[in-house]
């Protein structure tokens, strides 16, 4: 299990992250959300060891995750961490870089090995090709198979397939997770994308004022945001009445006490939304079809 107690960390006198609380259990998934410069990187930096708490302390078992300034080499062998930047062997190739991580007393497990990781990244055509000749996300999928090469305990990700296309992110996400799951491998993942977490994560951590705003499923989250940036994470939302509505909760109706003026319409895929004028304050309602712009409509939840 990993332990977070009561984490503090500033840079300088800036203030990142403060009174940090909580646990993941062996083989779950987590996904960390927050605004940008809510400090997902740094958390995650200091769960690694790379940055020394202000006070506070991480414990993986009864392991304790110490900063640089305990150890002189960053990091532990049950976990791993794929940062932004990826930090792979650019003469290489993508398979020697994955296997470099593999034990050279077993050459036949080793390639066997790195075998498995290029198809979990799906990079079967890449494999003799050298990294500089790779694209970004390609890339980003070969950090990935070599964090997983020595089969981690807890897997560390900072926004995973950021750099990685619409085409291919849906079955990748769905290769590493399935992937980590089969292995028995936790995760925590630092991310923007709600793709990432509805249909992943076990639980997620949110981030809010250096500290944490809330811990809950992706269901509960979604459910029962409570909190205008757990919503927004989501979807587009309205707040009634001290209330959150996301668009597609609200119709456009014959008759209500609520009405509005058509101001924009914008197709999202399913339907259209529509932003409407309610004195001056604006509000989004999903709707099957294009309105008027200046016409008005009533809506309801
Ligand atoms: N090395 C550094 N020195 C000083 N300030 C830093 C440093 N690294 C990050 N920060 C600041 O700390 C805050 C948190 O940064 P962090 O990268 O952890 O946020 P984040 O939530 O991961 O952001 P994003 O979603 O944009 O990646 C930001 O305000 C950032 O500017």
């Amino acid at each position: 299990m990993l332990r977070v107690d009561n984490l503090h960390f500033s840079y300088g006198k800036t203030e990142i992250l403060k009174s940090i609380n909580f646990n993941l259990k062996a083989r779950r998934h987590m996904s960390i959300i927050g605004e940008s410069g809510s400090g997902k990187s740094t958390l995650l930096k200091l769960i690694y060891g790379e940055l020394d708490a202000n006070k506070g302390q991480v414990f993986w078992r009864d392991t304790e995750i110490l900063g640089p300034s305990h150890n002189l080499v960053v990091g532990y062998d049950f976990m791993k961490y794929v940062t932004q930047e990826f930090d792979l062997m650019p003469f290489i190739s993508v398979e020697d870089n994955i296997a470099k991580h593999l034990s050279r007393f077993y050459p036949e497990e080793r390639l066997e090995r790195a075998h498995e990781l290029i198809k979990v990244v799906e990079l079967e055509e890449f494999a003799q090709t050298k990294v500089k000749n790779l694209s970004g996300g390609q890339k980003q999928r070969v950090a990935l198979a070599r964090a997983l090469a020595k089969q981690p305990e807890i897997l560390l990700l900072d926004e995973p397939f950021s750099h990685i296309d619409n085409f291919k992110k849906q079955s990748l996400r769905r290769s590493i997770f399935n992937f980590l799951k089969s292995k028995n491998i936790a995760c925590i993942v630092a991310t923007h994308d709600r793709n990432d977490v509805l249909g992943f994560a076990d639980e997620v951590l949110v981030l809010h004022n250096q500290t944490v705003l809330r811990q809950d499923t992706p269901q509960q989250l979604y459910q029962s945001p409570k909190h205008p940036k757990i919503a927004a994470f989501f979807e587009e939302f309205n707040v009634i009445d001290g209330e959150i509505y996301y668009a597609h909760q609200l119709k456009i109706v014959e008759s209500s006490n609520m009405q509005g003026v058509v101001k924009g319409c914008y197709f999202n895929g399913r339907g259209w939304l529509v932003e409407l004028d309610v004195n001056n304050e604006m509000r989004i309602v999903e709707h099957s079809d294009c309105l008027e712009i200046n016409s008005l409509h009533y809506f309801s939840y």
